[in-house]
């Protein structure tokens, strides 16, 4: 009897269960049904963009540009809003919260946005906090808009929060790593040099062609798309040493707005480790690789191979110009860098600029220097007076043109007498605490003098050397 009784006890105790269990699910397949329903009725549709791909653990790039453009172009009507301190920046980053609604306009439409978090419903362990939560953004509009919401308007998110994001991002200048002492290939510090194109002292007509080739290279992506060209230009900046050939690659690079990749190629051993240096770097950079003569005589030890560089021995492409077999891992050779430079890297990603710097042009092979690998040859020359107004305004901005006039007339004529650097010039208009703006201009006039007499007595001695 007891034994029925416990039976019957459990058995309904089961029954119980099986109908708690059997009402969840109809309950579920209830709510499916609604949803299915309403969505089939309902007028809107919602588009939601997860943070994170399934596959991939990359931020996806929808989401990055659609948070950047919800908190530049819709922030005014939200009320919930967050801040963040990004890097070395003293102002901090406000974006958009979480469930908060945005409204945004488009084209005499209306999108309704919504960004929320999901956290996982098990317990999970992740090494990094808060990579178990999954970000969303969700956008409702009218299903009447669908096409025009597919076809322009997420296009419209997707180019003006790339713009937003260009226009914030902090750049980087980055430098190559021994090779195997460190996993990373290239390490970054913020860019902050301050060049401009405003406080580069040099000839006002050599400036000019400058600038124009860089604004049609930034404009220039159809161009380069329509004549089957690489988005990329080369420049080679030559010249006596302190002249401004690193100061304009700083220019060039804010005037772009652009990374610097400043490869020191003493450290790179061989040309796959090269070709591995160029690949890694990302669109909207300048590559420069200052001296290249003397980085590469340095990198590579001379061969006996006779077919290496001229007689002489004075172009760097003492190393050898043919491509052996074993070279890749053994060497770095000028074929290696010529391949990299017109061939994988320069098909993969856009807008590259390569520069070489060097005090001497004539040391260069030809074949690394000719139109098309280094498109623009720019001279940049000892200090004349052009250049001379510029520095002066740079350094000395309280002195008005009346005051200089008196001066220019001396310094104009010494300038183009006397090759003296743009360095050697700014070093004698540094206000210290006991030299103003005349004390400068003096010491500038006497050191001109000076090398106008040595170079006067250098000329007597050539010509007693001479005679004699
Ligand atoms: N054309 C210039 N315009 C403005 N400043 C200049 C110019 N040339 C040189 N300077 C000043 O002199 C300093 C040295 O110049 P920079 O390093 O650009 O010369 P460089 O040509 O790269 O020399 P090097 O051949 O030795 O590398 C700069 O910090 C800058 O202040
Ligand atoms: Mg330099």
């Amino acid at each position: 009897m007891a034994s029925r009784d416990l039976w019957a006890g459990v058995g309904s105790a089961l029954a119980f269960i099986a109908a708690l269990i059997t009402m969840a699910m109809n309950q579920v397949r209830i709510k499916l049904l609604i949803n299915k329903m309403s969505a089939y009725f309902s007028p809107y549709i919602q588009i939601t963009i997860p943070e994170y791909s399934a596959k991939r653990f990359e931020r996806s790039e929808l989401f990055v540009a659609i948070e950047a453009y919800l908190s530049e172009h819709c922030i005014r009507g939200a009320t919930k809003l967050k801040a963040e301190l990004v890097r070395e920046e003293h102002k901090p980053n406000v974006s958009v919260d979480d469930e908060q609604e945005i409204i945004d306009k488009f084209q005499g439409t209306t999108l309704w946005w919504y960004a929320y978090t999901e956290y996982p419903k098990s317990q999970v362990i992740t090494v990094e906090p808060g990579t178990d939560k999954r970000r969303f953004y969700r956008v409702s509009f009218h299903r009447s808009i669908r096409k025009k919401v597919l076809n322009d308007y997420v296009p419209h998110v997707l180019e003006k929060g790339r713009a937003v994001i260009a226009d914030k991002r902090q750049r980087c200048l980055f430098t190559n790593n021994p090779y195997g002492h460190s996993p990373a290939l290239w390490s970054n510090v913020v860019f902050q040099h301050t060049a401009t194109f405003d406080t580069l002292a040099m000839d006002p007509t050599k400036k000019k062609a400058i600038i124009d080739d860089l604004e049609a290279f930034k404009k220039g992506k159809d161009y380069y798309g329509k004549v089957g060209k690489a988005w990329k230009r080369g420049y080679l900046l030559f010249g006596p040493p302190g002249t401004g050939k690193s100061t304009m690659v700083a220019a060039i690079a804010n005037f772009l707005e652009y990374d610097v990749y400043d490869l020191e190629l003493t450290a790179v051993n061989n040309n796959t480790e090269l070709r591995k240096l160029f690949v890694e770097t990302k669109g909207k950079s300048i590559i420069v690789i200052e001296d290249i003569d003397r980085s590469i005589s340095l990198t590579v030890k001379r061969t006996d191979d006779k077919s290496a560089g001229d007689s002489n021995n004075t172009y760097m492409t003492s190393l050898p110009k043919e491509r052996d077999k074993g070279d890749n891992d053994i060497k770095l050779t000028l074929s290696g860098m010529l391949n990299v430079i017109d061939g994988l890297w320069s098909a993969c990603g856009s807008e590259r600029i390569i520069i070489f710097t060097t005090n001497n042009k004539s040391k260069l092979d030809p074949a690394l220097i000719r139109r098309g690998r280094m498109d623009m040859h720019i001279e940049m020359s000892y200090c004349r007076y052009e250049a001379f107004k510029v520095l002066a305004r740079n350094y000395l901005p309280e002195i008005n043109d009346h005051q200089l006039f008196d001066l220019y007339g001396e310094i104009r004529q010494l300038l183009e007498e006397v090759d003296m650097s743009p360095a050697d010039v700014a070093e004698h208009l540094m206000l210290t605490e006991n030299k103003d703006a005349d004390a400068c201009f003096k010491s500038l006039v006497v050191a001109l003098k000076n090398a106008k007499d040595d170079k006067a007595n250098a000329k007597e001695e050539t010509v007693q050397i001479y005679t004699g």
